[in-house]
């Protein structure tokens, strides 16, 4: 099979980035990890791609002119190293269409609600602070909108009485660190189609 090649943006703790990075070293996940994108250069998710030795592209988008200018350099490096796939992992940046127009139907993002239910930032304090019974995670393609592109996958998580975000949090995570993998291995086996909104997977 032709090398996958594949990148991951991150903003934050990088634990979606870690479950990633251990799939593929217990060769679990036939993809290559060419390229970390982070936002913070004091993320923790920079600490883990050390340790995995990832190639990093570590930016603070106060240094560049725009978002546009910032995505143009990205791009550069996402063609350069021949990425198959972009995978948003608690990427805090929305993305403009510098990334989006190439990369559409090839770029997914993990989100911690059930689409489109809670879309945007503090989305598991959302499901808490509104009361819903059950909420999840979702793969969705990433397109020019806020969490609005195609649904791959969703994953239901309950919400138990007397629930804080944290206790949520950590089961919201451990649903993640298992569907965002499989989702990458659908796609990285073309099991994967894109008609409109509607995703097929092949199973
Ligand atoms: N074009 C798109 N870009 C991104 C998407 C998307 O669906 N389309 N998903 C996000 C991830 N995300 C939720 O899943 C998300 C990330 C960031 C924000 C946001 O409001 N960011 C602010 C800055 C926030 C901060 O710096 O703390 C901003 O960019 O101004 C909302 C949702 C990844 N990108
Ligand atoms: N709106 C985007 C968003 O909220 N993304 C969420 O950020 C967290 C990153 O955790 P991690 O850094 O430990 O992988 C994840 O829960 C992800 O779903």
């Amino acid at each position: 099979m032709q090398p996958y090649r594949i990148a991951i943006f991150a903003s934050g703790s990088g634990s979606n980035f870690q479950a990633i990075v251990d799939q593929v070293q217990k060769g679990k996940l036939d993809v290559s990890i060419e390229l970390l994108v982070c936002d913070r250069p004091k993320a923790y998710v920079v600490e883990r791609a050390k340790e995995a030795k990832v190639p990093m592209f570590v930016f603070s988008p106060k240094e560049y002119e725009s978002r546009e200018a910032y995505e143009a350099l990205i791009l550069k490096e996402l063609v350069e190293r021949q990425v198959d796939l972009i995978v948003m992992a608690g990427y805090m940046r929305i993305i403009t269409d510098v990334l989006v127009g190439p990369y559409f139907g090839r770029m997914i993002n993990i989100h911690p609600s059930l689409l489109p239910s809670f879309p945007g930032v503090r989305a598991i304090e959302q499901a808490v602070e509104y009361g819903v019974k059950q909420t999840g995670v979702t793969v969705h393609f990433v397109d020019g909108g806020l969490d609005s592109g195609p649904i791959i996958a969703q994953r239901a998580v309950e919400i138990h009485e007397h629930e804080t975000a944290e206790s949520l949090a950590e089961r919201i995570h451990a649903a993640e660190h298992v569907l965002l993998p499989q989702v990458i291995r659908w796609l990285r086996e073309d099991r994967v189609s894109l008609d409109g909104r509607r995703v097929g997977v092949r199973l």
